[in-house]
């Protein structure tokens, strides 16, 4: 079921996503009809969050039960929420499905599309997000929150007629003065929410050291201010084993096997075990995304730039290494297309089972064969049926929390490869 409007994109990334469902060897397997469906529930499901929130346990600190029993408590405290069973040192937190019967209130406030989303992600709207709100809006109001899906709204209105999606209702702690007519800049929260439509639990600050949102080691980022993240997250965390640098992972190999220069890149070939390459992509499996404003020479500038990091990361790898490959976009050719690509320009590498698996096959269109599409694991947001009950409602079984957790998921992909000896 689809609460809110498709995904709106651009009609030349429409058109390129659309053909890419309509390759033809899904074509052959699916036929028009459904492969043309499958693209239609994808559309939809890109504009909705996914059902749970998945934190990782730092199980040096901690053990998953205990960071549980913990979360549960703060869960408790901020409001009702579910925990799924664990895995090795993960925990998964449901979002309480749609409350569309919510009362609108008069006073309303227009937030940008990326703060809609986040809104539903769990997220106070910060006064930096807010693009128009009612004349009248004191500090104190009972509000009501839209989110500009078509990014028609212009900063300061006092109406907006166009489409706006409803994300919740909050209590205002700026009034419309205080956000618009300030001298300086404003910031800090402008709106708590108090009723979003999905009731997804934030985790900015509730047991720091503990828990944490993904990501566990990152070697190099080209971002100074993401590493500057990633060192300070390693020293809550007590990791002293994370060394984080600022660097083009593209240059990241020395020129020839000698010695590095010091403990920072560039390094020797050949000198790691392993490599995740989390790479940079363009992040089409975002959920709940109900506008992406990407071009068609944005979305496909991203596949040049995986095939150098991939290159680096295979020079990188000691014979016998992994390399894990991943992205959080639906695109064919940042995933299955850039898994053809590397199997016929590195012959040493091999696809290798991941474990766990829970995602599904890989898509076809890339003339990998079956066996290697179920190497893969591709989370397809449009396989999980969008639902329009409370997840804490007591109805749906374990399995079936731990089967939705898998699947409406954001759309994500990993690819794991062993470099042969
Ligand atoms: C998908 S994100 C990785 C997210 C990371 N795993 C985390 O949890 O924060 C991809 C990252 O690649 C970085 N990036 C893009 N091009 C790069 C390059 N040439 N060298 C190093 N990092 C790069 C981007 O700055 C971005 O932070």
């Amino acid at each position: 079921m689809s609460f809110f409007p498709k995904i709106r994109l651009r009609k030349e990334v429409e058109e390129y996503l659309r053909s890419a469902y309509h390759n033809s060897e899904l074509l052959a397997t699916l036929g028009e009809e459904e492969a043309e469906q499958k693209f239609l529930r994808l559309q939809n499901h890109l504009s909705h969050p996914p059902a749970f929130t998945t934190v990782r346990v730092n199980t040096r600190l901690i053990s998953v039960e205990n960071a549980k029993q913990l979360l549960s408590e703060e869960i408790h405290k901020i409001r009702r929420g579910m925990l799924l069973p664990n895995m090795e040192d993960i925990t998964s937190i449901s979002a309480v499905i749609c409350r569309r019967s919510l009362k609108q209130h008069p006073v309303q406030v227009i937030v940008g599309a990326q703060c809609g989303n986040a809104v539903l992600r769990g997220a106070h709207v910060y006064s930096a997000g807010i693009l128009s709100a009612s004349k009248w809006m004191k500090v104190g109001d009972e509000v009501s929150v839209y989110s500009d899906v078509e990014a028609r709204c212009k900063r300061g209105a006092t109406e907006f007629d166009g489409t706006k999606v409803f994300v919740g209702n909050g209590i205002s702690e700026l009034s419309r003065s205080e956000i618009f007519c300030s001298n300086s800049p404003i910031k800090g929260k402008g709106i708590r929410m108090t009723e979003p439509v999905y009731l997804s639990p934030s985790f900015d600050n509730v047991l720091p050291g503990y828990i944490f949102l993904q990501g566990e080691v990152i070697a190099m980022d080209k971002i100074a201010n993401k590493v500057e993240k990633v060192k300070q997250k390693a020293s809550v965390l007590k990791l002293n084993s994370i060394q984080a640098f600022c660097y083009n992972s593209t240059k990241a190999v020395t020129p020839d096997s000698g010695d590095s220069q010091g403990p920072g890149p560039p390094f020797p070939p050949e000198s790691f075990d392993r490599v995740l390459l989390d790479a940079p992509c363009s992040g089409m499996g975002q959920r709940p995304n109900m506008s992406c404003a990407l071009s068609l020479k944005e979305l496909t500038s991203y596949q040049p730039l995986q095939r150098k990091l991939f290159s680096t990361a295979v020079s990188l790898l000691k014979p016998g290494g992994t390399l894990v490959y991943s992205t959080c976009t639906i695109t064919l050719s940042e995933n299955e297309q850039l898994v053809a690509w590397a199997l016929t320009t590195f012959p040493c590498l091999q696809l290798h089972p991941q474990d766990p698996r829970i995602g599904g096959d890989g898509l076809m269109g890339a003339g990998l064969s079956p066996d290697q599409l179920k190497l893969l694991q591709r989370f397809d947001p449009s396989l999980a049926e969008l639902h329009d009950f409370d997840i804490n409602d007591g109805t749906l079984e374990d399995q079936d929390r731990t089967l939705l957790a898998n699947t409406d998921t954001i759309g994500f992909f990993i690819a794991k490869f062993v470099k042969q000896g």
